[in-house]
């Protein structure tokens, strides 16, 4: 293997991992593991890959603030001109904080509070993506308290299969998002004629670690006869979000490049007359995904009766995808040449946290010794963002490289930092 899988800019020379110009080993070095490395020009390309798709069209991406809420990397998508897809009031704040242009951000999520709607309303956020009748009667309301209009796209239920893991399928009618189809005609009567809303838009969402184009054509089919429909009612649609997270490459998957996906959305478009609208799309893991790794050092190996354990300082808390869907990440080590006298094994790759549960890799045939480096590829989305201080660890860093130079874009946490949260707290008060 001389690059990671679909991440060319992690790759080996002369038997070290390079990050673009930088050995991973002298970042472990230099900040301690667990640390996640992050690639400037890997971000840089994942969006240049849509770009490529939609040059001189009316498309905008709206990176999908949950994947990786790094400040640097909002940052990053924000001066490279992103909107933002948010779900909370915390992904509100750390969007703006960044640099974010409140008009380009859409609020996704079906339990949206009143506080945040309010939060999103002073702040101007370009499109509330609304999930049921129950949430825009309450935005309805929130608004007029503001004396404004809440910007309102519906978000339909198309009911299509988006073929992947069922946690992170989102567009079926067993799911719990949006609004079911059949019912969105009359979701769009009700929002036009609410004082407090300002109908905008359409929008769908289908799922996540999609790796085919068909489920998007589906869904846009279905999106594009609505938007006939409500438009026959004199109810104008000024853009289409076309929600459906594109898949990358963890082992063997071939998921289409975004550029010829987009290509396909619009050709779908054009030929149904719907060209020249505006369509959105809300990506995350296929911008950040496989622009990062974890680096992580070997603390133990552990021969065991039936399986070997290969012990890490990264864990579940860290890295939690394969103890959530049971995902493959390959994991990698940072020198292609094991140190004199090592034999290759199988290992599972585990953590230090106390569930069986906690692994990170199984059966992975590897050259290890206690302190090696190991990196956990395709880390850059629903890592770090997922993490938690479970057992009570701390956060790991995160570094962020461009070319041959490197900068810390978060500290790692402290065990002091667990404790200090919570001083001066924890005295029970009473009601007399
Ligand atoms: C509403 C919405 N937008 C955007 C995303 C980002 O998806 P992905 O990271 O797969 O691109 C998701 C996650 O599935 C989502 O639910
Ligand atoms: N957390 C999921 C993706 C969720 C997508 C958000 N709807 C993952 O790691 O694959």
């Amino acid at each position: 293997m001389s690059t990671l899988p679909g991440s060319p800019f992690f790759h080996y020379q002369d038997g070290q991992l390079f990050v673009e110009s930088v050995p991973l080993h002298s970042l472990a070095q230099a900040y301690g593991t667990p640390l996640f490395v992050y690639s400037k020009a890997a971000l840089g390309s994942a969006l240049d890959a849509y770009l490529a798709g939609v040059q001189g069209r009316q498309v905008s991406i709206h990176y999908a603030v949950k994947a990786n809420s790094n400040l640097a990397i909002l940052r990053y998508f924000a001066q490279r001109g992103c909107g933002f897809d948010i779900v909370s009031g915390g992904e509100l704040l750390r969007a703006l904080a960044a640099g974010a242009d409140a008009a380009r951000i859409v609020f996704s999520g079906v339990g949206k509070t009143q506080d945040e709607m309010r939060l999103a309303l002073q702040k101007g956020v370009g499109c509330f993506n609304v999930e049921s009748l129950a949430e825009l009667h309450t935005l309805n309301a929130v608004a007029q308290s503001l004396g404004v209009q809440a910007p309102v796209s519906l978000r339909v239920n198309p009911d299509v299969d988006a073929q992947t893991h069922p946690y992170i399928s989102t567009g079926l009618k067993s799911n719990k998002f949006g609004i079911a189809h059949d019912q969105a005609l009359a979701a769009y009567r009700l929002a036009a004629s609410l004082p407090g809303i300002a109908v905008k838009g359409i929008d769908c969402h289908i799922g996540s670690q999609i790796t085919t184009g068909a489920p998007y054509l589906d869904a846009l089919d279905r999106l594009l006869d609505l938007v006939t429909a409500v438009e026959a009612e004199g109810i104008a649609l000024s853009h289409i979000d076309c929600g459906g997270g594109l898949g990358i490459q963890y082992q063997d998957e071939q998921p289409p490049r975004a550029g010829d996906l987009w290509a396909q959305i619009l050709t779908r478009a054009d030929a149904r007359g719907f060209g020249q609208r505006h369509f959105m799309a809300e990506p995350g893991r296929s911008l950040v995904g496989n622009a990062g790794v974890c680096v992580t050092e070997v603390l133990y190996l552990k021969p065991g009766e039936e399986r070997h354990f290969c012990i890490v300082d990264a864990a579940m808390n860290d890295l939690p995808r394969p103890a959530l869907y049971e995902a493959y990440h390959a994991i990698a080590p940072l020198s292609q040449t094991p140190a004199a006298g090592v034999q290759g094994q199988v290992y599972d790759v585990v953590g230090p946290v106390c569930e069986s549960g906690d692994w990170l890799g199984r059966e992975r045939h590897l050259h290890v010794r206690q302190g090696d480096w190991l990196a956990v590829c395709s880390a850059g989305a629903y890592c770090m963002s997922m993490a938690s201080n479970y057992n009570s660890r701390p956060r790991a860093a995160e570094v962020l490289v461009d070319g041959e130079r490197h900068e810390l874009i978060r500290a790692r946490e402290t065990f002091a930092d667990l404790v200090q949260a919570e001083a001066g707290q924890g005295s029970f008060s009473t009601n007399q």
